[in-house]
């Protein structure tokens, strides 16, 4: 069975008259690495200030690392990572988290090792002021590592990294939840997060629109399938014709069918070959489900 380091059960918060979360669910179980996805406004920071017990739910429960939200027990196996994490430019990577293990009641001797597991070692001794976006975001990590937290809560923590960067804070965040800890990330960034996370959550509007893996969405969205067809030169004209649907969108034919209906469609097309020279069926986009979803309340 999974352990769930986070478990949120209808949790409503309003600001005076804003519905900011609405009824709100979720689990995140123990090395599960998990997304949260929604527009500006959709809710996702006053839930990670809910969980990190910043501010009080109207209703609901939540339980965090078994705890509640705020207690001494729950904030001593949280992290959080704000998306801005700023530092004192004139101290040390080494120097800042020496500094927060001694806040924490840790002992010091082990910043070298936190900053190695983030790939800061050979950096621990340069000022702050000298990292890049990419390092700064690294000692932030380390610093929320302090303590081994259970559960990760990260705001938007690859916003302004490069690619590598990027990839690389993934890595470290993959090899947190091998070792057990449950990650919270919320994210802009869909084509990243459907690589490299384990479930996506939808906020819209201060609820919860969907909730599972990418394949899961894409199958409870039910969007259309969309054929792209290359036509052997001068025979675009015979193939609209066989197939009303089609439309031209630049060099191409684009035919559009449900999901259940693409072995048909495509047996339909494989009957016009000899003036087809190839197919290619595109699935929905992750960017097309998203906006499925958050767009389901009208917004
Ligand atoms: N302290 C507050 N007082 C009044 N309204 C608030 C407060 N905090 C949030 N809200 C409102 O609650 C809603 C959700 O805001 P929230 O900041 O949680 O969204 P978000 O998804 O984090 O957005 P973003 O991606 O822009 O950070 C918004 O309508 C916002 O205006």
């Amino acid at each position: 069975m999974m352990t769930s380091t986070l478990t949120i059960s209808h949790l409503t918060k309003t600001f005076g008259g804003v519905d900011a979360l609405s009824d709100v669910s979720l689990h995140v179980a123990r090395g599960e690495r998990v997304a949260l996805l929604g527009h500006n406004g959709a809710g996702k920071s006053t839930l990670m200030k809910v969980i990190l017990g910043l501010i009080t739910a109207d209703s609901g429960q939540i339980s965090v690392c078994g705890a509640a939200p705020g207690d001494a027990g729950a904030r001593s196996q949280v992290a959080y990572l704000p998306e801005n994490a700023t530092f004192h430019s004139a101290l040390t990577g080494l120097e800042q988290i020496t500094y927060y293990m001694r806040l924490r009641g840790e002992a010091p001797s082990g910043a070298m090792a936190l900053l190695d597991k983030v790939g800061l070692a050979h950096a621990a001794k340069q000022r702050i002021g000298t990292y890049s976006k990419g390092m700064r975001q690294r000692v932030g990590l380390a610093q929320a590592l302090i303590g081994h937290p259970n559960l990760l809560v990260l705001d938007e923590p690859t916003s302004g990294l490069d690619p590598v960067s990027r990839r690389d804070f993934y890595e470290l965040l993959d090899g947190l939840a091998a070792e057990g800890a449950g990650i919270l990330l919320s994210s802009h960034a869909l084509t990243e997060v459907e690589a490299r996370t384990d479930r996506l959550l939808i906020l819209s509007g201060g609820r919860m629109v969907a909730t599972g893996s990418l394949p899961e969405l894409r199958q409870d969205a039910a969007l259309p399938v969309t054929m792209q067809i290359t036509t052997l030169n001068g025979y675009a004209g015979d193939i609209l014709a066989a197939l009303p649907n089609a439309i031209r969108v630049g060099d191409h034919l684009h035919l559009s069918c449900a999901q259940a209906d693409k072995l048909v469609t495509l047996a339909q097309v494989a009957a016009l070959k000899d003036k087809v020279v190839d197919i290619e069926v595109m699935p929905p986009s992750l960017e097309d489900i998203y906006s499925h979803f958050s767009r389901r309340d009208g917004q």
